[in-house]
């Protein structure tokens, strides 16, 4: 794991740009993105950049079930509002959450991603660890799925809500396993929240328990963190 402690989240999301764009250059055609307020410096970035991302494909981890695509907690909106209404991508992939048959569309996605291989896949964390929405437990090589999230989940989440019944309480996510076979994979945390999940994702053993912890095992991952994500760290 390749630790780069930043001063604040735009130079985060700068630095996660710049890395994107020399993959690019040398021929990167699919990413892998993530919602979640965390990268939204980085498609900032990405929009305020001349970058042209028309003949890329992108795919996107996670969303929640039985949301409408436009409501606006939807991350097939959140996806439009934060970069492809500016950005558009030849061919943008987000897991299908009003599908009948969540468990067909988990599988009809394992076949999106092994048609196009993701380049670099961009990952937020939850507090507790979360990767997608593979809560701690997730198994370390599951595919794309439907989970339950967990309570600390939805409380995290309940702040996008009027009501806190209102949150999804089901989502549909890429699995650790498929997040892992992204050839490069860049992690993003700001802030004191976050520290917890990065002290236990760089220094602790790898566990279901800390989903994020799987990425020791990846030869080519990136966390970017600020001063503030980075204050448990022991070095
Ligand atoms: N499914 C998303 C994750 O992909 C994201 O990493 C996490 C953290 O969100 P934030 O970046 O807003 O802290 O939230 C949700 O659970």
């Amino acid at each position: 794991m390749d630790v780069k402690i930043v001063k604040d989240k735009v130079a985060g999301g700068q630095l996660a740009f710049d890395i994107i764009k020399e993959d690019i250059t040398n021929g990167a055609k699919v990413l892998g993105l993530a919602t979640g307020s965390t990268p939204i410096t980085l498609y900032q970035a990405m929009i305020a950049s001349d970058l042209d991302f028309s003949n890329m494909t992108s795919i996107n981890l996670d969303e929640y079930v039985g949301m409408p695509f436009d409501n606006p907690q939807s991350y097939h909106q959140f996806m439009k509002d934060n970069l492809f209404n500016k950005k558009p991508f030849a061919h943008s992939y987000v897991p299908d959450g009003m599908a009948e048959d969540i468990e067909q569309a988990a599988a009809d996605y394992e076949k999106i991603i092994a048609a196009n291989p993701i380049d670099v896949q961009i990952l937020g964390i939850g507090r507790n660890g979360h990767i997608g929405f593979n809560e701690p437990g997730s198994d370390l090589e599951g595919r794309t799925h439907k989970v339950q999230l967990t309570e600390s989940t939805i409380e995290a989440n309940k702040r996008f809500f009027e009501r806190e019944e209102d949150v999804p309480r089901y989502a549909i996510s890429m699995g650790i396993g498929s997040i892992m076979q992204g050839k490069k994979i860049i992690l993003l945390a700001y802030g004191e929240d976050k520290a917890d999940a990065i002290k236990a994702t760089v220094e602790g053993p790898v566990t279901s328990h800390v989903p994020a912890s799987v990425l020791q095992n990846h030869d080519d991952a990136i966390i970017i963190i600020d001063e503030a994500a980075a204050s448990k760290l022991s070095k």
